[in-house]
C-alpha cells in the first residue's frame, strides 16, 4: 500500500490544465485566470484628493489666509489652475486642479465665505493619490495563474474587463455502481438503500469548482459497468462510486483491467478508504472511489479535490486542501494498522487550533459527519493521542471561530 502523499504526487502528475473560455466577470468569481490582463491607463489615471478638504499650494502655509476660487466634486474636472494665495474647496476622489500639491483636510481648515484660514498647513504631496502611483499604464496587471477573488475581480471591473479567459472547468462523470442501490425517491424494500454518494459526491465536484454529470446507478454487473463507463469517457474526469474492493461483486478493478486501463495506483494506507483505484482510461482519468460513503467522500477530498484544483489552473499551493496543527479537545485511539483519519469539529479559539473529534470512525456511519469540518491524522502505527496533543488535521470545510 502507498502513502497517501505518494498517491496525491502519482494522480497530479496526470492532470494538466484545461483550455481557456471566456467569462462573464460576474461569473468569474474563484476561476483562474488564462491570460496576461494589462492596465491600459494608470492607477488612479489622475492626481486626486485622498480626503474631503482644500486643494492648495504647499508653498502658500507662509500666507495668513487663501482665497476659495471654487468647487470640486468627484468626478468633475476643475476649471481653473490654482495661482498662489488660492484654494478650491475638494472632495475625496476628485481631480486634483493644475498648480495644487496637497489638501488641506477640513477638520483643520476655518473658511468663511471665500476665504479659508488654517491651523496646520499641508506638506507636499499630502492627502494626495498622484496618478499612477498604484500601477502604471502598460504594465501587466494580472498574471495567468491569478485566482479572482473579490478583490481581483473589482480590479478588473476598474480595468474595464467585463469578460475574462479563464480556464474551463472541467465536468466530472459520477457513476455509482451497486444492485442495492435507488435514486433519491427509489422503493427501498427494506434491503436497498439510496445512492447518496451519487449526491455527496456531486456537492463536492461543485465544492472544488467542476462541473458534475450525474450518471445515475449501475449494477453489480460488469458489462454494464463496462458499457456505462466507456459512454461516460467524453467527461474529464470519471468517478466510479462503490465496488472497488475484494468482494465477489466488486467489479471496478475488473472492468478497468479489461478496457486496458493503466492502473496508476490501487490501495492506500489510510482509514477510510483503503481500497481506492486510480487509472488511466481511455485517454480519460478514472477514479474508483470506495462505497462505504464516508470512505468515497474522504477519497475525494484527499484524492480527487486536488486534481480538479490543478485542472483549473490552480497554483500548486493550492492543489492539495489545506492542514494545521490542532490540540485534541478529548483523547482518539486507532487500530494502528494503517494512518487513521478520524472526523470531527475544527475550530479557532484564544489564538489556538483545537480539533473535537466525533465519536466513531466507521466508514459506514453518514450520520457522523454532519457538522464534520476536518480530519485529524494518526500514524500507521500509532495506536492513541492524548487530550490536548497536537495532531495534524486536513481541513474539509470551514473553520469555526469561537
Ligand atoms: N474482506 C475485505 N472486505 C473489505 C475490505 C477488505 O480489505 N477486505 N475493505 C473494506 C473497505 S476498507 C472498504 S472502504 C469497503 C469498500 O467497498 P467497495 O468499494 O467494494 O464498495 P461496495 O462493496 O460496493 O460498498 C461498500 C458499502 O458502501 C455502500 N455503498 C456503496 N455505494 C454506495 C452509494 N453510492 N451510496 C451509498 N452507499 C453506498 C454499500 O451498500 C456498502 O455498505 O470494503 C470493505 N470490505
Ligand atoms: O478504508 Mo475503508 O474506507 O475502512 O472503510
Ligand atoms: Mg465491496
Amino acid at each position: 500500500m502507498i502513502s497517501v502523499e505518494q498517491a496525491q504526487e502519482l494522480i497530479l502528475k496526470e492532470v494538466k490544465s484545461t483550455a481557456a473560455e471566456r467569462c462573464d466577470l460576474l461569473s468569474a468569481r474563484n476561476r483562474v485566470l488564462a491570460e496576461t490582463v494589462y492596465a491600459r491607463s494608470d492607477f488612479p489615471a489622475f492626481d486626486n484628493s485622498a480626503m474631503d478638504g482644500y486643494a492648495v499650494r504647499s508653498t502658500d502655509g507662509d500666507l495668513d489666509h487663501l482665497e476659495i476660487i471654487e468647487v470640486i466634486a468627484a468626478g468633475q474636472r476643475p476649471s481653473r489652475t490654482l495661482e498662489r494665495g488660492q484654494a478650491a474647496r475638494i472632495m475625496t476622489g476628485a481631480m486634483l486642479p493644475s498648480g495644487a500639491d496637497a489638501v488641506l483636510i477640513q477638520e483643520e481648515a476655518q473658511p468663511t465665505e471665500n476665504t479659508l484660514r488654517f491651523d496646520r498647513f499641508p506638506a507636499a504631496g499630502a492627502n494626495v493619490r498622484r496618478r499612477g502611483s498604484f500601477h502604471q499604464s502598460g504594465s501587466p496587471l494580472l498574471t495567468p495563474g491569478s485566482v479572482l477573488a473579490p478583490g481581483e475581480i473589482a480590479l478588473l471591473a476598474a480595468a474595464q474587463r467585463s469578460f475574462v479567459l479563464v480556464h474551463r472547468p472541467p465536468v466530472v462523470a459520477i457513476l455509482s455502481t451497486g444492485d442495492e442501490l435507488v435514486g433519491i425517491d427509489g422503493d427501498l424494500s427494506g434491503v436497498r438503500i439510496v445512492d447518496s454518494n451519487q449526491y455527496g459526491l456531486a456537492a463536492q465536484v461543485q465544492q472544488a469548482g467542476a462541473v458534475p454529470r450525474l450518471l445515475g446507478i449501475a449494477p453489480d454487473d460488469p458489462t454494464i459497468i463496462r458499457e456505462r463507463l466507456i459512454a461516460a469517457l467524453d467527461a474529464d474526469f470519471i468517478l466510479l462510486s462503490g465496488g472497488a474492493s475484494v468482494g465477489q461483486f466488486d467489479y471496478t478493478p475488473k472492468v478497468l483491467e479489461e478496457l486496458g486501463a493503466q492502473v496508476v495506483l490501487y490501495k492506500i494506507n489510510m482509514k477510510p478508504g483503503k481500497p481506492l483505484l486510480f487509472a488511466r482510461c481511455g485517454g480519460r482519468l478514472v477514479w474508483g472511489l470506495p462505497g462505504n460513503p464516508v470512505s468515497s467522500l474522504f477519497c475525494f477530498w484527499q484524492f480527487v479535490y486536488p486534481a480538479i484544483r490543478k485542472s483549473l489552473g490552480y497554483p500548486p499551493q493550492r492543489w492539495l486542501l489545506p492542514t494545521v496543527q490542532a490540540k485534541l479537545t478529548s483523547p482518539v485511539r486507532s487500530r494502528g494498522d494503517r494512518r487513521a483519519y478520524l472526523r470531527g469539529q475544527l475550530s479557532y479559539q484564544q489564538q489556538t487550533w483545537h480539533f473535537s473529534p466525533y465519536r466513531t470512525d466507521n466508514s459506514g456511519d453518514l450520520v457522523s459527519l454532519t457538522g464534520i469540518n476536518a480530519f485529524a491524522w494518526l500514524e500507521a502505527g500509532a495506536t492513541a493521542a492524548a487530550e490536548g496533543e497536537q495532531l495534524p488535521v486536513l481541513v474539509v470545510g470551514e473553520v469555526l471561530t469561537g
